[in-house]
């Protein structure tokens, strides 16, 4: 009887405590759903491979870098360019202006003053002929005029001035394309005097005024000079055809004017290395350049770069050049850093060929086209 109760007792402490156990389990909250391993935002490793391995899902991925897309921007158009960098030139060029005028305003305007201005022009780099010729020109109109007071001596000299660099010579820039032809403009001239910049500057000019540019880099004497290209014409969307240092400059000229054909736009610019080795060596190359392009396009400007503080050199430099390609423009540089602008005069003089461009800093915008007017009145001053 005994060991029945005890039976009976034992039974009941293991349904009682079974009971427990299964209640206990039932009340237990379960584990969260583990969150899938997110996904790397590419989908793919920087290794390449996907990432699906348990114990890297967790470590997040390194965020990817989008470069953002180079800002294209907006140069101002041409038109007015030289009346806005009028400060510039009148920094420069303001003091031959000035003591002209002081000159020509003497109460006694004898033959020492008239030494004197003929030498002012003179070292301003008119040259010589030119500047004996308008001494000659004020005296008469002095004679004529005779009385002399500020404003008149002032309209005089304007005048004067105006009539030497010329009113009438056509110096707009031929960049519009023919129909489906782009217009094609072949910048030259002795390394150094701004040819590359002057083509980055002349692309943004003439996106400025609305219309599409192609850049050839067919300076690959330095390969320098093809990424400064690259740059200009990143700044301004244009595309650039390059090739390597050393590669025949009219294959790359080539190409770069095929390239413009059949992208449709409106002007390739190609620049050049024309490295004054020899005249020979220069006249082939420029001579090749020219006529590789000619046979898909016409040349319709030779822009001729003269760095305006190199005075006689650069004219003697200018000179070679002009023998050995068809100059149809100059584009005088660095103006802002000299006062000797009356090389406008003395270079048009010697090559027979217009100021097309001025290069008035190392601004991006701070091509001009050249108009006597705003130059002769940045000269003169207020
Ligand atoms: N102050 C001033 N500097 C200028 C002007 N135009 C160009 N320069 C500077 O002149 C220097 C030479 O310019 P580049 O364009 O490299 O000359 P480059 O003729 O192409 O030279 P190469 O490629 O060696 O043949 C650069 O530092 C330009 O910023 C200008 O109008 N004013």
């Amino acid at each position: 009887m005994e060991y029945l109760i005890l039976a009976i007792a034992i039974v009941v402490v293991a349904v009682v405590a079974g009971g427990l156990f299964l209640l206990r389990g039932r009340g237990r909250t379960a584990p969260p759903p583990q969150a899938p391993p997110a996904p790397p935002e590419s989908g793919v490793s920087p290794g390449g491979t996907a990432v699906l391995e348990e114990d890297t899902a967790t470590v997040e991925a390194p965020p990817v870098e989008v470069p953002a897309p180079p800002e294209i921007e907006l140069p101002p158009p041409s038109a007015g360019r030289l009346v806005r960098l009028r400060a510039r030139l009148s920094r420069s060029q303001n003091a031959l202006g000035r003591s002209l005028l002081v000159l020509l305003s003497r109460d006694a305007l004898d033959d020492e003053a008239w030494e004197e201005i003929e030498d002012t022009l003179v070292t301003a780099d008119v040259g010589v002929a030119p500047s004996r010729q308008i001494v000659e020109d004020l005296r008469t109109k002095v004679k004529v005029l005779g009385s002399r007071d500020p404003a008149e001596v002032r309209a005089l000299l304007k005048d004067e001035l105006l009539g030497q660099i010329g009113k009438d010579w056509e110096r707009s820039l031929r960049t519009e394309p023919h129909g489906a032809q782009p217009a094609v403009v072949l910048v030259v001239g002795v390394n150094g005097t701004g040819k590359t910049t002057t083509c980055g500057k002349l692309a943004r000019v003439i996106v400025g005024d609305g219309r599409t540019v192609l850049l050839g880099a067919a300076d690959t004497f330095r390969a320098a000079a093809a990424d400064q290209l690259q740059t200009w014409g990143s700044r301004v969307g244009a595309e650039v055809v390059r090739r390597d240092e050393g590669t025949d400059p009219a294959s790359v000229a080539f190409e770069a004017v095929k390239q413009g054909i059949a992208a449709g736009v409106d002007t390739v610019i190609v620049d050049t290395a024309g490295r004054l080795h020899t005249k020979t060596g220069l006249m082939d190359e420029l001579g090749k350049v020219k006529r590789v392009i000619e046979k898909q396009a016409q040349v319709d400007e030779v822009i001729l770069v003269l760095d305006a503080t190199t005075g006689q050199n650069g004219l003697q430099q200018a000179r070679v050049f002009a023998e050995v390609v068809d100059v149809t423009g100059i584009a005088l540089t660095k103006l802002d850093g000299t006062a000797k602008g009356g090389i406008v005069i003395a270079v048009q003089r010697e090559l027979g060929v217009p100021v097309k461009l001025v290069g008035l800093g190392e601004g991006p915008d701070d091509l001009a086209p050249f108009e006597p007017e705003a130059f002769v009145e940045a000269i003169l001053g207020d």
